[in-house]
This record gives C-alpha cells, sequence and structure tokens, in this order.
C-alpha cells in the first residue's frame, strides 16, 4: 500500500484541460471543509458555494459532489447548488438541475433508527441520523471503533444493511452506496460521457470513488495523510485542493 504523502502532486488542472475533457468527482468532509469534531460543526467558507457553481460552468457541467453526507445535510450547508451530486455514500444522486438519477434508496425502518439511537447513547457516541443510512460517531472516543463496528456488523447482517467506515464514525448504509456506483451512474450519461474522470478525497469511501474514475480511465487524488490503496496522486490538505481546484 502506498502512503498518499509519497505520492506526487497532481498535474494543475489547466493542464489537464488543455488534454480533453475532465470531470471531478469531489468529495465534500476532509477535501473540500476541514473535518470538525461534530457533523454540524463544520466551517464552510461563504464563497464555496459559488465557486463550485463557477467551476462547474468552467468544466461544462462536469462536475459531481459525491458525499457520504445525505443530499439534504449537504444543501443545509451550500444551499440548493445548481450542480450535479451524490449523497448518502452515492447512493442518492440527482443532477444539476434536479433530475434524479436512478433509484432513490429506501430509508431505515424507524425501529432500526430507534436501536441505533439507544446504542448511541448507551455507550456515549454520536448518532447522525440520515435520510438513507445511519452514522455512530467515535471521534472523541477513538477506543470504542473495535465494539461498534461489531455492532453494526452484527446489526447490519440481519437488515439488508452494508456497514462502512471513516474518520471516526461507522455507518449503516444501504448495499450498493458506494461512491464506484456514483461515479460510474454519472459516466454513463451526458456532459461527463468520454471526459476524463478524477476523483478527489480523503477516506476509506473514497477509495471507492478512486476505482470509479480508474475504470472510466481517469485516477483518484488522496487528500491529507491517510495512505491510499488507489490515487495516483496525492494533495496534502483542504487548502491544496482549493489551491488545485483554482477555487
Ligand atoms: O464523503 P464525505 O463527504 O467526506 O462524508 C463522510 C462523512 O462525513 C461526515 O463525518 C466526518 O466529518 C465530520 C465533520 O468534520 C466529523 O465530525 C466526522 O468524524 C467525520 O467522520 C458526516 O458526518 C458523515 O455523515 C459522512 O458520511
Amino acid at each position: 500500500m502506498d502512503g498518499s504523502t509519497t505520492l506526487p502532486a497532481p498535474p494543475v488542472l489547466g493542464e489537464l484541460l488543455v488534454q480533453g475533457p475532465v470531470a471531478l468527482f469531489l468529495d465534500f468532509d476532509g477535501t473540500l471543509v476541514e473535518i470538525a469534531a461534530r457533523p454540524g460543526e463544520i466551517y464552510v467558507p461563504d464563497a464555496l458555494a459559488g465557486d463550485l457553481q463557477t467551476l462547474s460552468s468552467r468544466l461544462d457541467g462536469r462536475l459531481a459532489l459525491v458525499s457520504g453526507r445525505a443530499l439534504d445535510d449537504l444543501a443545509g450547508h451550500l444551499g440548493e447548488l445548481a450542480v450535479c451530486r451524490a449523497g448518502s455514500h452515492g447512493a442518492s444522486r440527482y443532477l444539476a438541475d434536479g433530475t434524479r438519477l436512478g433509484e432513490e434508496p429506501r430509508g431505515l425502518a424507524d425501529s432500526s433508527i430507534a436501536e441505533l439511537k439507544s446504542y448511541a447513547e448507551d455507550h456515549g457516541l454520536f448518532y447522525e441520523e440520515k435520510a438513507h443510512g445511519g452514522a455512530l460517531h467515535f471521534r472523541d472516543q477513538p477506543g470504542k471503533r473495535d465494539a461498534t463496528l461489531a455492532f453494526a456488523a452484527d446489526f447490519a447482517g440481519s437488515r439488508d444493511l452494508c456497514v462502512t467506515s471513516g474518520k471516526g464514525v461507522i455507518e449503516l448504509v444501504r448495499p450498493g452506496a458506494t461512491k464506484a456506483a456514483a461515479v460510474e451512474a454519472f459516466m454513463e450519461i451526458a456532459p461527463f460521457a468520454g471526459a476524463t474522470p478524477v476523483f478527489i478525497g480523503d477516506d476509506v469511501t473514497d477509495e471507492d470513488g478512486f476505482a470509479g474514475a480508474i475504470k472510466f480511465g481517469g485516477f483518484g487524488i488522496a487528500v491529507g495523510e491517510r495512505p491510499s490503496e488507489r490515487a495516483r496522486y496525492a494533495l496534502g490538505s483542504v487548502a491544496a485542493v482549493h489551491h488545485w481546484l483554482e477555487i
């Protein structure tokens, strides 16, 4: 496994665009905004939404946000952007004009939500309720990772759910909710089809996004210190991502 810190910096965006059309897939937390103690505590620069809108126009619409967050949560931070987007780890997808791309995944049963909330409460975790899953946050108690993972695996097994893990979080998601599937769905249609996909992300689930980009002839850019299995390039920080995106 390569450490992302040993990976080279990507060629500048302007140079890539001279070679041909590029499709950008951007993760949100840890890539466009810094990680915070709690999901609701992130700092979103005032200019970010407008900058993403402008970047999407520069790419003739070939920009998609691909986040683990639910899309309504993302909209709460960025407003209603007219850019392509996929939330809930890629499961819920929309085109820039608001048209849904594919089926909307099912939400969790009320009884499942109640059980997850109660587990979080009993174990001092923060529970993030999401439209199509649930997240058990242990950022302030890293020692609880393994027990939370074991609980989630057991919980998922009997409920048509899968488990993903990320920075300080274990999540329950619907089967097939991957960032690779989101990249694939966008790359099969205009204006993405035929462009070189570039996926930028910092976390474990972004490895799927990198795989999706590779499948369509593109590559991944890992952000931060986490060693990446699949990225071709790396950028050291959120600030470096903004600089690379020229926003
Ligand atoms: O795919 P992303 O857009 O990066 O979303 C991944 C998860 O991001 C959020 O959690 C992470 O960021 C929080 C705020 O910085 C941090 O407190 C938490 O520890 C991180 O795991 C979000 O809350 C999750 O729903 C996303 O799946």
